[in-house]
């Protein structure tokens, strides 16, 4: 039987998601996958090279990120199927992230053949409460979890019996609904120190919803937070700790 050829593709903000891919794209190195964070836009005509799609993102807010969402809505409609795994990392709860996501893939003309969720060191709760940041961890399970999953894609790559799922809604993630609602109307300005910045401009290169751009008076660079989805990637990618945060509720950006 020929071995699938496999795409691990994911984006990750502060790197739980990051780290999960990775060791999928480790632990299956024998069967050479692929593996690329998500860059928008995207060069969509390279999934064509491939059968299986491993796809891997962060919860925020209960949802799929808006990045994640419009990858997805833009992607166009495979012909043939593709099959797909899902995975998603989250602090305390996915809620429904799996199904929304899930969904608009099977609407991709995907077979959706695994969702995993792992429990993961919850980013903006460490940030925002960096005290409590000890108690934001990977589940005790998840290497477990992820032995197990693993054993299941290399089946799926390694044969051709691919079993369609249906990602179940949850309707206790309703009880949710508060925490997604506030959440989404908590919006954030990242400022520069530019006493420490030192002008790499790698929040600029690692900011796929463009939010930084160069300065045009100064070498600093500038954040706009029009589009921002709050992923943190250019806090944690910043080398000088330049860029902090602070927080005002206030309508929610979409
Ligand atoms: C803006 C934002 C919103 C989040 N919302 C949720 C949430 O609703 N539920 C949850 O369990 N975790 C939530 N988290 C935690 C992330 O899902 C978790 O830290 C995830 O592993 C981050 O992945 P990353 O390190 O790849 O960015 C949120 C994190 C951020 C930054």
């Amino acid at each position: 039987m020929p071995v699938k050829r496999t795409l691990i593709i994911y984006h990750s903000g502060a790197g739980s998601t990051k780290t999960i891919a990775e060791i999928y794209h480790e632990k299956l190195k024998d069967l050479s996958p692929d593996l690329i964070p998500i860059t928008l836009p995207f060069p969509y005509e390279i999934l064509g090279h491939y059968d299986l799609i491993v796809l891997g993102f962060p919860t925020y807010h209960g949802e799929a990120p808006h990045s994640m969402v419009q990858f997805v809505e833009n992607m166009p409609s495979f012909e043939p199927q593709k099959t797909a795994f899902l995975f998603t990392t989250y602090g305390l709860y996915p809620a429904n992230a799996l199904y929304h996501l899930g969904k608009k893939l099977k609407e991709k003309n995907c077979v959706l053949s695994f969702t995993a969720g792992y429990r993961a060191p919850a980013t903006d709760a460490a940030l925002l409460l960096p005290p409590m940041k000890p108690l934001f961890r990977y589940g005790k399970n998840t290497v477990k979890k992820l032995n197990n999953h693993l054993e299941h894609i290399r089946k799926c790559i390694v044969s051709s019996q691919i079993v369609e799922i249906n990602p179940r809604f949850r309707l206790h993630a309703l009880l949710n609904y508060p925490n997604q609602y506030f959440g989404k109307r908590v919006t954030h300005q990242l400022t520069v120190d530019d006493t420490l910045c030192v002008q790499c401009n790698r929040c600029v290169h690692q900011c796929i919803l463009t939010c930084w751009h160069r300065g045009s008076s100064s070498l600093v660079p500038v954040y706009d937070n029009t589009h921002c989805e709050y992923c943190f990637k250019c806090v944690h990618h910043c080398p000088a700790n330049a860029i902090m945060l602070s927080s005002k509720t206030k309508d929610a950006p979409n």
